[in-house]
């Protein structure tokens, strides 16, 4: 996968030579190229913001440099299988999902365009979908200062879900919101050695190599804290999906 994130602030990125990703680059699974915006103006100040029009408060992103951004970046001719997905990260985009994540981790390219100040000019994403298939995204229902943390939070999301990334798949597999058999459901309490720590110890099912046991006990403390944090995930499980044993946790 090849991953190109466009910001005014590129050193934001620098995270993404660490840790899971940081290896994935090394070992060539994902390719990230990071852009500095300024490198596509044309004046002393490189300016890449003006007022609005129609007024209001704060300032707004120029088309100009995010249009000779994405031509430099992805000048056009690829075939339709090799063509980029642009991911632009605002309040007012849909919500990034797991099966969002799911669905991008598939993608063989992703550009982000990180916006900053009130946003970017429309005339930017409403031009680059003539070309490319575009998605407006928002982490969540809360102020960002700019796109480059929900670029952090999608990339790694995203990221870790290429082929061989994880080293070991199955911990995809039982990750919070995977499809599966808990699906929707989050994960319950995990526990590793010693097993008993500052006079706690773990539960004793876990201890026990029985495997239908501890998959069951998984599920009710799955269920419980998702009934607990999450009730609107609950309400959405399929009744189907709930067996006998389930509703009674
Ligand atoms: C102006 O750029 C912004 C500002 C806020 C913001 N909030 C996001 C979110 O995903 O919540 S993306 C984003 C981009």
């Amino acid at each position: 996968m090849r991953i190109d994130i466009v910001s005014i602030f590129p050193d934001y990125f620098a995270p993404l030579d660490i840790s899971l990703l940081g290896k994935a680059r090394r070992r060539g699974l994902i390719e990230v190229h990071v852009h500095d915006l300024r490198q596509w103006t044309h004046d002393r100040h490189r300016t890449v913001d003006d007022t609005p029009y129609g007024g209001g408060p704060g300032m707004v992103m120029k088309p100009d440099p995010w249009g000779e951004a994405l031509d430099a970046i992805a000048p056009g001719g690829q075939s339709a299988d090799a063509a980029p997905r642009l991911i632009v990260p605002t309040p007012s985009g849909r919500p990034f999902t797991q099966a969002m994540a799911v669905e991008l981790a598939a993608e063989p390219w992703l550009i982000f365009a990180c916006g900053r100040y009130e946003g970017i000019d429309s005339r930017v994403v409403e031009e680059a979908r003539t070309r490319m298939r575009v998605d407006e995204v928002s982490i969540g229902d809360y102020v960002l200062a700019g796109g480059e943390v929900a670029v952090l939070v999608i990339v790694e999301a995203v990221g870790r879900l290429v082929p061989g990334v994880l080293g070991n798949a199955d911990s995809v597999a039982d990750d919070s919101f995977a499809p599966g058999s808990m699906e929707n459901l989050l994960e319950g309490p995990v526990y590793t050695k010693p097993p008993v720590w500052r006079g706690r110890a773990v539960p004793e099912v876990l201890l026990s190599g029985h495997h239908a046991a501890i998959a069951r006990w998984r599920r009710d403390q799955a269920l419980r804290r998702t009934a607990a944090n999450r009730p609107d995930l609950i309400a959405a499980l399929d009744p189907a999906r709930l067996d006998e044993r389930d509703r009674q946790v």
